[in-house]
């Protein structure tokens, strides 16, 4: 099929190339010219494992371009997906003015009958706000249909080539042929339903899942005071069908570009039509002060932060990404910052992004772990990226001013910190190492 995808980020990207990788000719557009030209280069304005390679290979075989023309893009295909940004507004809803204007476009654009998949996640009765819209614009016919995006960043060609189900939210029964046609070649689970059905289930599974990690995380708040672990907790919950031990991985949070907007425009979308979604609300209270956690635990090893050297391991919101959109590692530093510490950054990739959004002269920017590390009287790791899993904790322990190592994501396991003389504190686990009841005093190091 002929298809244009509108949005060349973490979505339209990933699904145009891995559309063409199944032979549809696909044009990717974005109104950022830059990123275009990158694209262009055959250079990825994203990190995402695998893509640029993926990339090359489609345009070499010819069933892959990039435009910043939508109206061409649009005239030239049969199917347009929307996989524009839906960010959050400043009252948690969804701000839609990157879908209305993409929608409008659409319309003066179109040139004969032509489909519109809407792949951006969407509050529900949004699909029917762009068929207005393009209706208005236009005296073409054209259909509508939902097919939210599931992807998670890091993984996202392997989420798009091999998705656990489909999901197609149509009106017209008259589209599915095609639908399944189009999505067949990745998966055979593809469940049909109506919009506003499929518009619900996107949020509905985002709010779930963020569900899961907020309990596990409130579980692992209350196993640091009875003395369990909450990692023991979480495999012996898990191996339970009905549970399922995905996304039980207790921590300083969830972070991104979708569990924390997604989860408070569902809050709205509830208290739109008079519902108030006291679970959801509940879930993201614990997120936050979860991500805060990690500076009590400092707090209470250190006394106090002023004047001391803190060094950050990861601020991605995951590994294998350089998404730092609401990453818990923006407003950790930025509360360091603010208690007078100092603080080292490194991440194998985030650097650029964070630095782009949160600069200070308080921050030192790193370029290894060990780097970050050294001279520290803490060292906080804020994102499991395997490289950290495999750094000598010994070493690192001789670098250090104070050897007290915060470990946000349960990254290490016991055997490889005892006798390596760090204080160890991690989540919903018993304290390991060489810690002190007692916290220490800056001050008396200095
Ligand atoms: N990031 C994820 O992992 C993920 C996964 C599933 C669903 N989603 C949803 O998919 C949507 C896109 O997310 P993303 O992370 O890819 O966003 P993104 O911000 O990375 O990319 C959006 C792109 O759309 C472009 N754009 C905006 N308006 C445009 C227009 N009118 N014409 C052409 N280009 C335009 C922007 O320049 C940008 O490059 C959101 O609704 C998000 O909630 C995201
Ligand atoms: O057990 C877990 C699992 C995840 N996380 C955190 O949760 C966040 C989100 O992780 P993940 O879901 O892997 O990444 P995303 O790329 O944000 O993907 C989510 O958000 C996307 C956008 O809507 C959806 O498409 C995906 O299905 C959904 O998993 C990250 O900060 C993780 O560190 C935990 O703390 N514990």
């Amino acid at each position: 099929m002929k298809l244009a995808v509108i949005g060349t980020g973490y979505v339209g990207l990933v699904s145009g190339v891995c559309f063409a990788s199944k032979g549809n000719e696909v044009v990717c557009v974005d109104m950022d010219q830059n990123k275009i030209d990158k694209l262009n280069r055959l250079q990825s304005p994203i990190y995402e494992p695998g893509i640029e390679q993926l990339m090359e290979e489609n345009v070499r075989e010819g069933r892959l371009s990039f435009t910043s023309d939508l109206q061409e893009a649009v005239r030239r295909s049969e199917l347009i997906i929307l996989a524009v940004g839906t960010p959050s507004l400043p009252n948690g809803e969804a701000n839609l003015q990157f879908i209305e204007r993409a929608a409008a476009d659409i319309g003066e654009a179109m040139d004969g009958y032509k489909i519109i998949v809407t792949k951006s996640t969407v509050p529900v009765g949004t699909n029917e706000k762009i068929r207005q819209v393009i209706a208005s614009r236009t005296s073409f016919s054209f259909e509508i249909a939902s097919v939210p995006e599931f992807l998670r960043e890091g993984t996202a060609i392997r989420d798009t080539l091999k998705p656990d189900r489909v999901v197609i939210g149509l009106d017209n029964p008259g589209l599915e042929g095609v639908l399944t046609a189009l999505h067949r070649p990745f998966t055979e689970n593809i469940f049909v339903t109506d919009i506003r059905s499929a518009e619900m289930i996107k949020y509905a599974s985002n709010a779930f899942l963020a569900t899961k990690i907020s309990f596990i995380n409130e579980i692992a708040n209350i196993c640091e005071k009875v003395g369990a672990d909450v990692t023991e907790v979480a495999k012996g919950m898990g191996s339970d069908q009905r549970i399922g031990s995905a996304f039980l991985r207790a921590g300083i949070g969830y972070g991104g570009s979708c569990f924390p907007k997604d989860t408070k425009a569902l809050i709205q979308i509830a208290g739109n039509v008079d519902y108030e979604f006291k679970l959801l609300k509940s879930v993201v209270e614990v997120n936050t002060g979860q991500r805060y956690n990690v500076i009590a635990k400092l707090k209470e090893s250190l006394e106090t932060l002023k004047g001391a050297r803190i060094g950050i391991w990861g601020v991605s919101f995951k590994p294998d990404t350089d998404d730092i959109r609401d990453a818990p590692a923006l407003e950790i530093v930025e509360t360091l910052i603010r208690e007078g510490a100092v603080v080292k950054l490194y991440d194998p990739i985030a650097l650029d992004n964070f630095r782009q959004q949160f600069d200070h002269p308080g921050l030192h920017w790193c370029s290894s772990a060990e780097e970050a590390a050294g001279g520290c009287d803490a060292v906080c790791l804020l994102t499991d990226w395997h490289e950290f899993k495999e750094i000598n904790l010994h070493k690192l322990a001789a670098m250090m001013r104070q050897p007290v190592l915060i470990d946000g994501r349960n990254v290490y396991g016991r055997e490889q910190i005892e006798g390596t003389g760090l204080e160890y504190i991690s989540v919903g686990r018993p304290h390991m190492g060489a810690y002190s009841e007692y916290p220490r005093k800056i001050a008396e190091v200095l």
